[in-house]
């Protein structure tokens, strides 16, 4: 708001857009990792050797391990070459990578990003105040300030911080005020848009002082929100019908964007409300916050769903009081054409007004749907969309800009349309990033260095380092130097008529008549005055009228003269002052001239751009009227097409139509037939279930005492094989003790069967052993010698035979198979 800051602001030699950044304290975005890695700051502030600013502009960012970069790096694929180049490179976002060697992935992933200035995360919201918004809102200027990033990177803390708020209702309702903006000391919590007002109101409040009876100053003030590719009013005006008409949604009715006749854009119907306090101010300010889509998602609690913008008007009025709006009692006005153009119609004004406005954006953060948790949600993933989208174009804008410059001094710039009608936002920002009020925009650029961040901080950033890219073109430097100089040309202006009355009070004070005590006479005076314009006056102590200084000196002298000619009456010291007032007279007609030629000069530099805003219009204008025109054309060739395919369509459809019911009866039937099918097959199955139960129950039985049958034969098996066992060892002895009888009755048989033999002539056989029946010869030569002599009456009768395996076997098997 002051004038002498301007120099200051935009260095004359750096025509690039100013873009800072601020960076909040990191905190992880995710819930869970809110105090674990997720809050590590990944940016380190690089303190600059050689600034020549307060600020430092130079930041280095850390890849996480987690982060989708780290994992490039890591697999070697994108720094393939900084590995074994030098210690910096450009990359495709505009960074730069740093590192020495470069022979680790971590220090391969760093990166350097330079801006106009860098806030850290201790920054108060006065610095960022100070260092960019006062400088930016100068009277008589336009200006845009804007903040980006990515959700949750304190952009709506920067633009309306807090301490302004009302707190709630206290017992029996009454309400207390936290800050109510009547104290002139701003919060220190305040973001830009409650300092700015309270800067420009005691700026305002000091001119209109300083100048009354003269021209008056007053502030307007407006919000609006462009949500879902509408625009809507946050302070609409109550008092008129259509604001406070609902629609079926549930909003007021979206308003319009116009260009003025002169190249302005403008929202049509946007509520202006005149502001006389802070506290007037910042009820509207919490009003607007109220009114502004905002949403709770994964990320923030209240973040917001649209891209708001706080306009200040600063109207200059020439002799009267601004006046209401006609027809109403609303102090209110909106934004018009008329009213904005700066040439009001006298119907509506009878005094002459000019306007400066000033907007300050918080745009809504671009987001992962991912991250925040939209997916979930219709609704917001269309918000998402739409706000992704506008960032989006916002981008190409910037991009196609730098295309347009030229890429060396001297080179062609590429030619082309920047896409700003694409959107909204980019409609609106279009004057401030291409005309003379580029150099009036500045961008804060919000960021978290959390870890979480990450990957979505490095898309910000690039996007930043475009916009700083783009230079505020020669024809648009040079249209804002002269607008400059057109400035300084006002300020002369002023300064010659203040001279000039200055002079011509001078005169009346110096004048003869009046002087008291020292009277000249009428011809001496003309003879004087004649030899004022004849003489010619040495220019000792008289300098070159031109600075604001020279002008404050030479009428100090002249006050300071004049009372002392009119005190003393000194005749030397009148002829003195005459000479200055001729060297004025001379200065101030110089000074006109020099303003004519400038005015002149600033006339034809706007109808020249005038012109080619016209040109650039025209063109774009037909292009799209051509691409319609074709558009139409083809609509209108494939339209009959398309009726014949949708009769045929509809054809088809009521045939399938039909078949479809028929088929439904079809089915209809078999599904009834299927049901009584199954219903007798239930009422079988469960019959034969029964049958097979009680048959399972009868085979259970008959095996449970044929197992007990089994048991009592086993039993008496082994008893069978005890009793063997001691039948064999009794045999056995019963043998051994038979065949010694035998030894013996032979040894005494022997001499007698000598005799009989002698007797005879042959030997008889022995009465104890039996021959074995031939068929039992293969048997007894086949098996293993399987010998069991069993009782039997064979045996009883005092022979002994063997078994083959066989028979033992089959005579063992009952108790082996059970
Ligand atoms: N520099 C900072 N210092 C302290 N707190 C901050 C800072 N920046 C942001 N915050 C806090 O972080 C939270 C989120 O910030 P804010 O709402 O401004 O984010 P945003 O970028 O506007 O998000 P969105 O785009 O989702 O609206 C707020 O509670 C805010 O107070």
């Amino acid at each position: 708001m002051d004038g002498n800051s301007s120099s200051n602001f935009l260095p004359q030699n750096d025509k690039r857009l100013s873009v800072f950044l601020r960076v909040r304290p990191p905190v992880g975005t995710n819930a869970e990792n809110k105090s674990a890695e997720g809050s590590i700051s990944t940016i380190e502030i690089v303190a600059d050797k050689n600034a020549t600013s307060s600020l430092p502009s130079t930041i280095r960012t850390y890849p996480p391990l987690n982060s989708n970069a780290a994992k490039v790096v890591r697999s070697g694929n994108r720094h393939a070459k900084s590995s074994v180049s030098s210690s910096k490179s450009f990359n495709d976002d505009g960074s730069t990578d740093s590192g020495n060697d470069g022979s680790s992935a971590e220090v391969r992933g760093v990166k350097e990003y330079s801006y106009s200035g860098i806030f850290g995360p201790n920054s108060a919201q006065k610095d960022v105040y100070d260092n960019v918004a006062a400088p930016l809102f100068q009277l008589g200027e336009s200006a845009l300030l804007f903040t980006l990033g990515v959700t949750n990177a304190g952009k709506t803390h920067t633009v309306m911080g807090s301490g302004f708020e009302k707190r709630k209702k206290t017992g029996f309702g009454q309400k207390v005020q936290a800050n109510d903006g009547a104290d002139p000391t701003p919060h220190k919590d305040w973001g830009v848009i409650p300092r700015s007002l309270n800067h420009m109101l005691s700026r305002i409040n000091d001119l209109n002082k300083q100048s009354c009876p003269g021209p008056q100053l007053q502030l307007y003030m407006s919000y609006l929100e462009i949500y879902n590719e509408n625009i809507y009013d946050l302070l609409p005006d109550k008092t008129k019908k259509e604001a406070v008409k609902r629609y079926p949604g549930d909003g007021p009715p979206a308003l319009k964007l116009r260009e003025s006749r002169r190249g302005r854009i403008f929202v049509r119907g946007l509520a202006k409300h005149p502001i006389n306090n802070v506290q007037e101010g910042l009820e509207l300010a919490r009003e607007a916050k109220n009114n502004r889509h905002t949403a709770s998602n994964n990320i923030n609690a209240n973040s917001s769903r649209s891209h708001s913008i706080c306009q200040f008007e600063i109207a200059y009025f020439q002799g009267q009081e601004p006046m209401k709006t006609n027809g109403d009692d609303s102090e209110c006005e909106t934004d018009d054409e008329s009213v904005c153009s700066g040439s009001s119609s006298s119907s509506r004004r009878n005094s002459r007004r000019k306007s400066t406005i000033i907007w300050i954006v918080d745009l809504a953060g671009s987001e992962r749907s991912k991250r925040t948790g939209a997916m979930s949600h219709t609704r917001h993933q269309k918000e998402a969309a739409l706000i992704n989208a506008s960032l989006m174009n916002l981008m190409r804008c910037l991009r196609e800009m730098l295309n347009h410059q030229p890429k060396k001094r001297g080179g062609v710039a590429k030619g082309g349309v920047v896409p700003f009608r694409e959107s909204k936002l980019t409609h609106m920002f279009m004057n401030h990033l291409t005309g003379p009020a580029a150099s009036r925009t500045s961008m804060i650029v919000n960021v978290n260095p959390a870890a979480d961040d990450y990957d979505e901080t490095q898309h910000v950033l690039g996007y930043a380092t475009t916009a700083r890219s783009v230079t505020v073109s020669a024809v648009d430097y040079n249209r804002k130097c002269r607008a400059l100089a057109k400035e300084s040309n006002v300020k002369l202006k002023e300064e010659v008529s203040h001279v000039k009355s200055l002079a011509k009070k001078l005169v009346q004070k110096i004048s003869p008549k009046k002087r008291k005590g020292a009277p000249e006479s009428k011809p001496e005076a003309k003879r004087q005055r004649s030899n004022t314009h004849r003489a010619p006056f040495p220019a000792h102590g008289i300098k070159q009228f031109g600075s604001t200084n020279t002008t404050s000196s030479i009428n100090t002298r002249m006050h300071a003269h004049a009372s002392k000619s009119v005190q003393t009456g000194n005749i030397e010291q009148l002829q003195q002052l005459r000479e200055e007032r001729f060297i004025l007279n001379q200065t101030v007609e110089e000074l006109e001239q020099q303003l004519q030629s400038c005015e002149a000069e600033v006339r034809e530099e706007v109808v020249a751009t005038m012109n080619e805003q016209l040109e650039e219009n025209k063109d774009w204008y037909e292009s799209k009227i051509v691409e319609l025109k074709e558009k139409v054309n083809i609509l209108q060739t494939s339209n009959t097409m398309k009726q014949r395919t949708i009769d045929a369509q509809n054809e088809h459809i009521n045939e399938c139509e039909e078949e479809m019911k028929r088929m439904r009866d079809d089915y209809e039937a078999h599904i009834e037939d299927l049901n009584s099918n199954i219903l007798k097959l239930t009422s079988d199955s469960h019959a034969e279930k029964e049958t097979i139960l009680k048959s399972h129950k009868k085979d259970h039985d008959q095996y449970r005492r044929l197992e007990a049958e089994a048991g009592a034969l086993r039993h008496q098996t082994q008893e069978l094989r005890t009793s063997h066992s001691v039948l064999l060892s009794k045999y056995n002895d019963l043998v051994a003790s038979m065949q010694h009888k035998e030894k013996e009755d032979q040894s005494a048989l022997a001499p007698e069967k000598e005799n009989a033999s002698n007797t005879h002539g042959h030997v008889l056989p022995s009465p104890s052993y039996k021959k074995l029946p031939r068929e039992r010869c293969s048997d007894v030569a086949s098996t293993d010698c399987c010998v069991d002599i069993i009782s039997s009456p064979k045996k009883k009768r005092g022979g002994w035979f063997m078994r083959s395996p066989a028979k033992v076997g089959a005579q063992q098997s009952p108790s082996v198979g059970k």
